[in-house]
């Protein structure tokens, strides 16, 4: 009989190791896999290791002059949270074309970049260790009145920047936390059901910093590759929910796309 992790792999492509074979109900996790990739990793190093891999062969299929649509610069969505140590361990070691990449936040709150709680400065460390110019990266601008016209002017940062005719990236990074929200779009919060424009504001935030400005579910669902990161026993719960039992009632179960790969350790994927 083909073994689990044979099965994810041939299904998927992707690097697999020490799925939690006994618990799966292989029917419904192939359903899934039809339209996601999964990788479960041993720790937080080769979970970087793939990821950061992942990035690597997408940004370079993405630029490829043979591609019939090579691309002068790859954009990529970052998020903040955990996400921040799982690409401070990677990124700095791959040779990437850095000039071409532009980077950008799925969401960030609204506080001074001083702040800790500053999703921009928390990626502070690990920009000074790659070749990026002020070009390089589309922030927030907080010294704006109010969330509201930081969501606006955000807003039209991207649509000068993202140069796809639908306005989306290329690359989008998610996390989840632990009650399943990601960026800054929480369960049963009225920026959840936004529908038009590419960012909302967040006034009302569950998770401290109350203010935030984040893409709208609309703008996550349309990028070209989303991959999402989720770490720890604290996620394995709503990790199953929405993997296994297709759960949509958390806003990471609305996200939805053809290329949406699920990046897990063991403690996340251990209720799988
Ligand atoms: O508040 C936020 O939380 C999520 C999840 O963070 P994590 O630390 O549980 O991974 C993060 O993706 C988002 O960007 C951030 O603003």
């Amino acid at each position: 009989m083909l073994g689990l992790n044979n099965l994810v792999s041939s299904c998927t492509n992707s690097v697999t190791s020490n799925f939690p074979s006994e618990s799966i109900h292989i029917t419904d996790l192939l359903k899934t896999m039809a339209t996601s990739n999964f990788v479960v990793s041993d720790d937080e190093q080769s979970l970087s290791q793939s990821l950061g891999y992942h990035i690597e062969k997408l940004i370079n299929e993405l630029l490829h002059p043979a591609q019939p649509s090579a691309k002068e610069f790859v954009t990529i969505g970052l998020s903040g949270g955990s996400l921040i140590k799982i690409l401070s361990n990677i990124l700095p070691y791959l040779a990437l074309p850095w000039a071409k990449i532009r980077f950008f936040f799925a969401d960030e709150r609204f506080v001074p970049f001083s702040s800790d709680d500053s999703t921009y400065h928390s990626y502070d460390k690990l920009f000074r260790q790659l070749p990026l110019t002020e070009k390089n990266i589309c922030k927030i601008n907080p010294d704006v009145e109010n969330v509201e016209q930081c969501a606006k002017d955000y807003e039209t940062k991207l649509k000068e920047l993202l140069k796809e005719p639908d306005q989306s990236f290329d690359i989008l990074l998610l996390g989840m936390g632990p009650d399943g929200h990601t960026a800054s779009l929480f369960p049963d919060h009225s920026a959840l059901n936004v529908s038009d424009g590419l960012v909302t504001y967040v006034k009302n935030s569950p998770k401290p910093p109350t203010e935030r400005v984040t893409l709208t579910l609309p703008t996550i669902n349309k990028s070209k590759h989303v991959l999402i990161c989720a770490t720890g026993e604290s996620k394995a719960q709503i990790v199953k929910e929405v993997i296994k039992d297709k759960s949509k009632q958390y806003p990471i179960g609305q996200v939805q796309g053809n290329n949406v790969s699920w990046y897990l350790d063991k403690q996340a994927a251990s209720q799988l």
